[in-house]
């Protein structure tokens, strides 16, 4: 795919009066990337979507489809979903989604939209009747509605039911391999790290990693290789890069900081081995991790 870059930004900084949110960020993204942008609450992730909108202003430099955030050129190709959004007393579903397809030169039909989306029926709901979770479907079809390049989804799944939650998910990927470029922020990690490919970490208004998960994995390597076997524990622990032997209802638990080296080295016992599992750490864990040792620097 042609890449270009939609996002560049470059010593990012913004404070409110006396409290300083975000402390110098460097980022760009390029077309097609599905990030996940992650952190604890507070770290400053809906403050950087703000920036990106144009709705706060922002210190340092920053250009997304080459033009100022806020402009109408940023905005004509942007699809956004904010955190308790829709607070619209009195409009219906399809008064908002025709209101904003008349933004856009390409809209897509609200009826039809809605109509895939599986919607048809709340059309003439007014939002303020609507659920939780049919708000954030509806916030869904505000970001499409426009043909968006870039979509910032910020908590887009909260309230949304378990079936729902997959659709989207599933929906996030079908949009990704259509080359469109999406940023999601969510506590949802285990369903983000099945769908996203470049991890944006934030912690106390910076950036404390962006990559890969396996990259994050190979930074903190950490595995663990639980099996069931007759031979002692003692035996294990002295083997290449396991840190701690431990045993569970599961069999014996290795933790390992070079799982290649552990491995190698328990090949030769693998007859008295039943049951091998390896388990590598999940962003959950990860995140908290590396959350905890940035704190502690
Ligand atoms: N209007 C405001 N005035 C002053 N401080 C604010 C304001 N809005 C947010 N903050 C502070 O800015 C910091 C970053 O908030 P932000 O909403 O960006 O965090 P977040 O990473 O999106 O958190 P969450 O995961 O809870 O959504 C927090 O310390 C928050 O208290």
């Amino acid at each position: 795919m042609f890449m270009t870059t939609l996002i560049q930004a470059t010593e990012l900084q913004f404070a409110y009066p006396k409290h300083p949110v975000l402390k110098g960020i460097d980022f760009t993204v390029q077309t097609g990337e599905l990030i996940g942008l992650i952190g604890a609450n507070g770290a400053g992730k809906t403050t950087l979507l703000n920036l990106l909108l144009g709705l706060l202003p922002a210190q340092g430099q920053l250009t997304i489809f080459g033009a100022a955030p806020g402009s109408r050129q940023a905005k004509a190709q942007l699809g956004i979903m904010r955190q308790g959004d829709l607070v619209l007393p009195g409009v219906t579903v399809l008064d908002l989604l025709t209101d904003l397809a008349a933004y856009y030169p390409q809209a897509l039909a609200p009826a039809t939209l809605l109509a895939e989306a599986g919607l048809t029926d709340l059309a003439h709901r007014r939002l303020t009747q609507l659920s939780g979770g049919q708000l954030r479907r509806v916030s869904l079809l505000t970001a499409l509605v426009g043909r968006p390049r870039l979509l910032l989804l910020d908590e887009p799944t909260v309230g949304m039911d378990v079936m729902v939650q997959a659709a989207f998910w599933q929906q996030m990927r079908a949009l990704q391999a259509r080359g469109i470029t999406i940023i999601i922020t969510s506590h949802d990690l285990t369903a983000l790290q099945a769908v996203a490919q470049r991890f944006l970490i934030m912690q106390a208004g910076r950036f404390v990693f962006d990559g890969s998960l396996a990259q994050l994995q190979a930074a903190q390597p950490r595995t663990e290789i639980t099996f069931q076997t007759d031979l002692p524990a003692g035996q294990f622990a002295q083997l290449a890069g396991v840190q701690t032997v431990q045993a569970t209802t599961n069999g014996l638990q290795l933790i390992s900081s070079d799982e290649t080296a552990t491995l190698q080295a328990l090949a030769p016992h693998l007859n008295a081995l039943r049951q091998v599992t390896i388990t590598h750490d999940s962003l959950a864990t990860m995140l908290t991790q590396l959350t905890q040792t940035e704190a502690s620097k």
